[in-house]
């Protein structure tokens, strides 16, 4: 029979399972790229993924027949002054001015309650929606760069689209240039040349960051716990003299 130490030992049944926090995965990156798209399909696939949407004062675009992305899927729209009132009452998480007479904002209630309860969210972000969410929430944010193949793919992926048009579309891809600079910003970088195999990349990234062990307070805590300075005797071994048992410190 195995005796463990007595610090070990009142851990014997307990089960070594983290209970990990919550990830906001932001897909960020310049408009075009393919986060909303990659979003839907990862929602097909995974119906309970967490996902908040943004309230928006600008128009709603009509749906984008090619990927099927509704951008009432993404978006609640209010008028200014309703924006104006969530701001004020500190209702959002964070919010940005993108365009003249333009905002759009992440509503606060549902990401504490995702906090409280270790729920995941994926957010569909511009780097500057990435860093204000990630002042916001330091622990949780987790930001992954999702950029075009090539910046003529971008132009092509944003004209085919059809939602904006003649200098609004050279708007969105001159701010989509500038995004680019912000790539050193986040943790991860995926290129998003097919659909697919860009969805399993987020998807094992998510896993991933499941499995840090910083995100799992409860087993830092049983690990702790075990912890005795005298264990590291037994694997310095200097002298080639196997030590077998230890005096009192
Ligand atoms: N891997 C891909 N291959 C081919 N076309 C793609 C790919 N990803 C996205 N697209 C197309 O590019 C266009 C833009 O995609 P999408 O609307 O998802 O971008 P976005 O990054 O969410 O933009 P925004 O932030 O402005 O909403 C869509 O028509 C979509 O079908």
């Amino acid at each position: 029979m195995i005796e463990p130490p007595s610090n070990v030992a009142v851990h014997m049944e307990t089960a070594l399972v983290g209970k990990p926090s919550s990830v906001f995965l932001v897909l960020s990156g310049p408009g075009g790229t393919g986060k909303s798209s990659l979003i839907r399909m990862w929602r097909d696939a995974e119906p309970d993924l967490g996902y908040v949407k943004n309230v928006t004062t600008r128009a709603r675009r009509a749906p984008d027949s090619r990927s099927g992305v509704d951008d009432e899927d993404f978006f609640d729209f209010v008028t200014r002054e309703e924006f104006r009132r969530l701001v004020e009452d500190g209702q959002l998480a964070q919010w940005v001015n993108p365009q003249e007479g333009y905002y759009s904002g992440t509503p606060l209630a549902p990401l504490l309650a995702a906090v409280a309860e270790g729920r995941d969210l994926v957010f569909d972000y511009t780097p500057q929606l990435f860093l204000n969410l990630q002042r916001a929430f330091p622990e949780q944010v987790v930001g992954v760069f999702v950029a075009p193949p090539s910046m003529e793919i971008l132009r092509d992926r944003l004209s085919r689209r059809g939602a904006e048009e003649g200098a609004n579309l050279q708007l969105k891809f001159n701010m989509g240039a500038q995004d680019m600079t912000y790539v050193d910003m986040h943790e991860y970088h995926v290129t998003n040349t097919d659909l697919p195999s860009t969805l399993e990349a987020l998807q094992s990234i998510l896993r991933a960051e499941k499995s840090r062990l910083r995100r799992s307070a409860n087993l830092t805590e049983i690990y702790g716990s075990m912890r005795d300075p005298r264990q590291m005797l037994f694997y310095y071994d200097p002298t080639h003299t196997r030590v077998s048992t230890i005096s009192p410190l």
